[in-house]
């Protein structure tokens, strides 16, 4: 994968092209001094009186004034984005364990919490194999107007040399009975949607797209991504993907239509964890940090209190 098609999968790079057929959505350059912050782990501040825990969280006066008016513009709610990734690793940190954001300030908890907001901030161009220098990135806040997608309805698209060859379900971990019993019509529905509003309209001709399919049936575009490992290849390998060999064992049918590779996942006895599970913390810390249990946070600070004790007479002994 090359740097330059990292760099043209960026949110700002792709919106303006397929702006009618993706979620409405703002973007706010990122002031450096912001960049500093999200990159600093060292805000949470103890003080001196034992008994309180105390947060500074530096203020960004004219840049939350953009952000609130954003969030306006987009009817209140919105799902937060940098050039490419979203936290979605961080979920778990939110009150309501979802992306949704109404203030910076959720914006930030939610970016500070997820690496694959550092990765876009620190490693941008991790995977590439091109020898030049990394072309210069000016960080960007994307705001997209909330929008309840059912899981069911996600699918990723990878295109090749402009052609649509595999479909992959995206929420793999779950089956989903309407798509086995609508694999047809979700495929052509996905190809033609790819035919008359994305081929040929990107800056490349390898990319990996997101589309939602509404309950009416209509498809639109959730994301670009760049073609290589950076991008998760769900129910496909990398390996097959870029091999040029055949995806599947009737692939003279498919070719003979055109059609692309399409897999899902086909019973419940497949279902597998979360994968963003490994990124969560053990639920004591998530009760903790949301007061969702009180008495455990009690425990908690006698079992911080009673260790503090015992290190002091160990000291005096
Ligand atoms: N505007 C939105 N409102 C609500 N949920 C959304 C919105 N956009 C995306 N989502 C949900 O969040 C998920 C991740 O979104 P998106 O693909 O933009 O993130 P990403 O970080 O680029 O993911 P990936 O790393 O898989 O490419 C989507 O699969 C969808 O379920
Ligand atoms: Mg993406």
């Amino acid at each position: 994968m090359k740097k330059e098609q990292v760099v043209n999968c960026q949110f700002s790079v792709w919106y303006p092209i397929f702006k009618n057929h993706t979620i409405k959505s703002l973007i706010l350059p990122l002031p450096p001094n912001v960049i500093d912050y999200l990159l600093d782990d060292g805000t949470l501040v103890w003080s001196d009186d034992e008994s309180t825990a105390t947060v500074t969280a530096p203020e960004f006066p004219e840049f939350n004034a953009k952000v609130l008016e954003a969030i306006n513009a987009l009817d209140g709610h919105v799902f937060p984005k940098l050039n490419w990734s979203s936290p979605r690793d961080a979920n778990w940190i939110a009150l309501n364990s979802s992306l949704q954001c109404c203030s910076l300030s959720e914006v930030f908890l939610l970016f500070k919490s997820s690496d694959f907001i550092t990765r876009d901030l620190t490693q941008p161009f991790i995977h590439c194999n091109d020898d030049s220098p990394d072309p210069a990135i000016q960080y960007e806040l994307v705001l997209r107007k909330w929008s309840e997608l059912i899981p069911g309805g996600e699918f990723r698209c990878f295109v090749k040399e402009n052609k649509l060859i595999a479909i992959s379900q995206r929420d793999y971990t779950q089956y989903y009975s309407h798509i086995s019993s609508q694999e047809d019509i979700i495929c052509q529905a996905i190809l033609k949607f790819f035919r008359e509003h994305i081929q040929y309209k990107f800056l490349d001709e390898d990319f990996v797209l997101d589309v939602y399919q509404d309950s009416q049936g209509r498809v639109w575009l959730i994301d670009l991504n760049p073609f290589g490992k950076v991008t998760d290849s769900l129910l496909f390998t990398w390996e097959e993907l870029t091999s040029g060999n055949s995806l599947t064992a009737n692939q003279a049918d498919n070719a003979q239509q055109e059609r692309p590779e399409f897999r899902y996942t086909t019973s419940e006895v497949t279902v597998q964890p979360s994968p963003c599970l490994s990124y969560r913390i053990p639920r004591d810390f998530v009760d903790l940090s949301t007061g969702e249990d009180p008495y455990k946070l009690i425990d908690f600070l006698k079992l911080k209190k009673g260790q503090q004790e015992d290190e002091e007479t160990e000291e005096e002994v």
